[in-house]
């Protein structure tokens, strides 16, 4: 079940989906492909619930002359002229399910009619840049930007403005993501759904992401398994002896640990840490 929703998932940026029920054909252009997957991420209704995945992009019409594209909803029930916006926050460790909790609400969202774009940080290009990707490996199509602020331009003027509901992921890496969040959901009525790091590898605050707190109607803290001990973990432990705030990585070089193992794994990596320096020192020294 799940191999086949994750086949189903890892399907929808395939060339397949991009090609455009409002033309006849599919446009035989790569780059044309690349532009639609980063640039037009509509989503619409699907007929299956979250448990079965995949959604789907739609109504995108590409003319390969000039790139233009053209988008439309069918199931839209926009409500964006008649309700406020919104601003919900998912924080928590790495491993504990932002990005998964993040791509359920976009479906729901969908579901009942409302039109999504999900943009991530192009700093994170851990699974390339079109793609929102979880750790157990779902993924929707997304706009990957360097900041929040160009993403009207980026998207198209005529195709923000249709646009019910924003999802945000890696949140941390913004550095507008304050104003952009207070802009669309406080004066352009949009739902802002934001999934990010709340703390980094020294448990400091991240990003902007603890900023946008008082402006939030919902916060959501999740906690992943402490990778030692199996408890609840709400820190995310850095196994590698870098100590710059922002270093892209997965496994490979970070786990979820619990308090107890956050201490326990502070001190270990500290020393190693200092092991390396003198054993540097050392080898200057020696030359
Ligand atoms: N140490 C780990 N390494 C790889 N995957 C993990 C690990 N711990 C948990 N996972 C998986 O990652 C999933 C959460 O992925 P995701 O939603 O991308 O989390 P987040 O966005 O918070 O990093 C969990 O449901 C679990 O299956
Ligand atoms: C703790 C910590 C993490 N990062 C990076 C590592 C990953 O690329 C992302 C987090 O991804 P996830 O979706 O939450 O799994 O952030 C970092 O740069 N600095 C840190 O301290
Ligand atoms: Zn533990």
């Amino acid at each position: 079940m799940l191999t086949t929703t994750i086949s189903r998932m890892q399907s929808l940026i395939t060339p397949t989906f991009l090609f455009s029920p409002l033309s006849t054909k599919a446009t035989p252009l790569a780059s044309n492909l690349l532009y639609l997957a980063s640039k037009s991420i509509f989503f619409s209704k699907t007929q299956n619930p979250i448990s079965s995945l995949p959604l789907k992009p739609i109504m995108i019409s590409v003319k390969p002359s000039d790139f233009r594209i053209q988008t439309r909803c069918v199931h839209s029930k926009s409500s964006r002229s008649t309700s406020s916006g919104e601003i919900h926050v998912i924080v928590g460790p790495m491993f504990s399910g932002k990005t998964t909790t993040l791509l359920r609400r976009v479906q729901a969202e969908i579901n009942d009619g409302r039109n999504v774009a999900i943009i991530k940080s192009n700093k994170d290009d851990r699974y390339g840049l079109d793609s929102v990707v979880t750790h157990d490996g779902i993924k929707l199509p997304c706009c990957a930007m360097p900041n929040l602020s160009s993403f009207r331009q980026k998207f198209g003027q005529d195709a923000y403005d249709q646009l019910d509901v924003i999802g945000i992921d890696e949140a941390q890496f913004f550095e507008d993501l304050y104003d952009f969040c207070h802009d669309v959901a406080d004066h352009e009525g949009k739902t802002v759904i934001v999934a990010g790091l709340d703390g980094d590898y020294l448990r400091r605050s991240f990003g902007s992401v603890l900023d946008i707190i008082p402006l939030a109607d919902s916060v959501t803290k999740l906690s992943a398994r402490c990778e030692i001990c199996g408890k609840r973990a709400f820190f995310t432990l850095r196994k590698t002896e870098e100590t710059q705030t922002e270093l892209i990585g997965g496994a490979d070089v970070y786990m979820p640990v619990c308090r107890q193992h956050y201490v326990t794994g502070q001190v270990a990596v500290e020393a190693a840490r200092m092991l390396l320096e003198s054993q540097k020192l050392q080898c200057n020294s020696c030359v």
